[in-house]
């Protein structure tokens, strides 16, 4: 497993080990020696998943202190272009934005540090999202930042979303917490 340094600090591409034979794949996704070695999270507190069709934006979305937590997420089936906006006010990147493809055929994921608002478009369909996140979901702590307001050209113009992520404020509203 390869833990690969993204332009924002903190925020890493995690490569695993991944094989192939004719039965199919196998991706070990988590090693917490590994993770430890390099001082990042082992302590997960909630495991989840979803699936999203072609053309979803699921985010921008993050937890506010005291609830704000570390996630580590795959592509499990299909490939997503997944985005992460830098929120920490004393980050040299802040109010960056780092968007990477993630795709199932090669098993990569990404180790979000707290600070970070995430969110994903999903290219192909059916694509299945794995996270595992290191408090748990703190329903009047999840927050959001509206997708088209951080200057990122998703390279869609009618994404499919949720009401409430419809409805998130614009960075440029945004006080951060962090
Ligand atoms: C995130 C979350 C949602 N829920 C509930 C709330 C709601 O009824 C339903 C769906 O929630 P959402 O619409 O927020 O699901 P979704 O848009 O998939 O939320 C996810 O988006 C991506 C981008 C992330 O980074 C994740 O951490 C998570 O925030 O599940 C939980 O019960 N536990 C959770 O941890």
């Amino acid at each position: 497993m390869e833990l690969v340094p993204t332009r924002l600090s903190g925020c890493l591409q995690v490569r695993p080990f991944f094989a192939k034979d004719d039965r199919g794949t196998f991706v070990k996704t988590f090693h917490a020696e590994r993770f430890e070695e390099l001082g990042l999270p082992v302590s997960w507190r909630e495991e989840y998943y979803s699936t999203s069709h072609q053309g979803v934006i699921r985010g921008m979305h993050f937890q506010t202190p005291p609830h704000d937590h570390e996630k580590l997420v795959y592509c499990q089936q299909g490939r997503v272009l997944d985005v992460v906006l830098d929120l920490r006010t004393q980050s040299s990147t802040f109010g960056q934005h780092l968007a990477v493809e993630l795709d199932a055929a090669r098993g990569d994921g990404l180790l979000i540090p707290k600070g970070m608002a995430h969110g994903f478009l999903a290219l192909t369909p059916d694509v299945i999202m794995a996270y595992k996140v290191t408090t748990t979901y703190a329903p009047a702590h999840d927050a959001g930042i509206r997708w088209d307001s951080f200057g990122l050209d998703w390279g869609i113009e009618h994404p499919v979303l949720s009401a409430r992520d419809a409805a998130h404020p614009p960075f440029a509203d945004f006080q951060s917490p962090f």
